[in-house]
């Protein structure tokens, strides 16, 4: 029995929906366990820029540091579209990121077995069931190098982004990678681009150098074009996959398909020190915003992770899972992961949905 303070951090567009689902299962967990979790709202993203100007208000960041964990929903969303690079409420989540040095982004994308029907995949791909964990570096790659930002003369415009990553910050992604696969199938995938790209021949590198230390677990590489396909062709054959910050924003997003939608994925974003940041992987759903039709599993999912990663409570992070497990195999489904003729639940009650089962198993 302890007490934790959770930073939340509602964000954009389905943002506050998602989250409000995931706080309740979060209350019901500190009920049944007898843990106090402290939720506390702060304002990032496109929220944060209306009511403060800044997409990462200072006392949010504070607020985040003085917290044991901390839970978002997503940011961004065409009211913000116009604004220049430097203000997008993307730009808050990207410092946030960097100002926690949270640069290991855990993306597991699991199918559920009653879900695999909803597959964007044949039948006979994911007859056996698919459990691959994608960690993306995250505070390194393109989105952060310099020189950065734009140029040019009158008549022809100009932008540049640079990709550098040091070796240091390959081989902390890499160890918690090879870590990752030594708990799992023991099978490390190092995804990169090194038949073009010097940092990715750097990154080859550094993995082949760290494979010597784990020599129960086996290193291939593959260029990123062809995980890209190898994903959706076979994707039994990943159990780990390591890769840079904007490939694994891609393919964690490719990923989704094997689960049959995004709102199915959650992650968990981690560095050497605590907080830790959970969040799921997909965006603020501006469509679908306000209408309670989000799907909030993959947040649900990342209390899941905030659970065991953030707090160390493994007991509540599967009673989390489990219940997410049961309303699935119950046949409870949002629009998003509904088949032809099934019933569709809105957000608010597949979030009750997920209570109710936790409050069930307890009885
Ligand atoms: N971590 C984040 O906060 C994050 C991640 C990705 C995109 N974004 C931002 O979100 C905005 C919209 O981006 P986008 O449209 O490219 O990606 P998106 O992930 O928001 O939406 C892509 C598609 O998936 C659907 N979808 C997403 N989440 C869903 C859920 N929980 N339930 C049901 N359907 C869901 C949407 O309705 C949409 O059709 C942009 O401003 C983008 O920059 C934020
Ligand atoms: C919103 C954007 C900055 C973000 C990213 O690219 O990291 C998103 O796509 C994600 O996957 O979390
Ligand atoms: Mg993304």
């Amino acid at each position: 029995m302890a007490t934790f303070t959770i930073c939340c951090l509602p964000g954009d567009g389905i943002g506050p929906e998602i989250t409000t689902e995931a706080q309740n299962v979060l209350t019901a967990i500190g009920r049944q366990f007898g843990h106090t979790f402290t939720m506390t709202d702060e304002p990032i993203g496109g929220a944060a820029i209306d009511t403060h100007g800044v997409p990462l208000p200072e006392a949010t960041l504070q607020a985040c540091r003085e917290s044991h964990a901390v839970l978002l929903g997503a940011v961004g969303g065409p009211k913000w579209d116009a604004l220049e690079t430097a203000i997008r409420p993307e730009k808050g989540l990207l410092a946030l990121r960097k100002g926690l040095s949270l640069y290991a982004n855990l993306r597991p994308a699991v199918i559920f077995p009653e879900l695999k029907e909803a597959s964007y995949l044949r039948p006979d791909i994911v007859a056996d069931g698919v459990d691959v964990l994608v960690v993306r570096e995250l505070t390194g790659g393109i989105y952060f190098g310099e020189p950065r930002g734009r140029e040019g003369e009158p008549g022809q415009r100009r932008a540049m982004n640079t990709m550098v990553y040091d070796e240091t910050e390959v081989r902390r992604i890499g160890r918690l990678a090879f870590e990752a696969a030594q708990q799992r199938d023991k099978r490390l995938c190092s995804v990169d681009k090194a038949n073009v790209l010097e940092v990715s021949q750097l990154w080859r590198e550094v993995m082949n150098e760290l494979a010597p230390s784990y020599p129960d677990v086996t290193l291939e590489h593959m260029y990123v074009d062809n995980a890209a396909m190898q994903l959706v062709r076979d994707p039994k054959q990943f159990d780990v996959v390591v890769t840079s910050n904007l490939f694994g924003d891609i393919l964690s997003d490719e990923a989704a398909t094997i689960t049959g939608s995004i709102g199915m994925l959650p992650s968990a974003s981690l560095g050497d020190e605590k907080p830790a940041l959970f969040e799921p992987i997909h965006g603020s759903a501006p469509d679908i915003a306000g209408q309670d039709k989000a799907n909030p599993l993959a947040t649900i999912l990342s209390v899941g992770m905030l659970l065991r990663f953030g707090l160390g409570l493994e007991q509540e992070a599967d009673a989390v899972d489990a219940a997410v497990a049961d309303v699935i195999a119950q046949g409870l489904r949002t629009g998003d992961i509904a088949g032809p003729g099934e019933a569709v639940l809105g957000c608010r009650a597949m979030g009750a949905a997920v209570v109710d089962r936790l409050q069930a198993r307890k009885d």
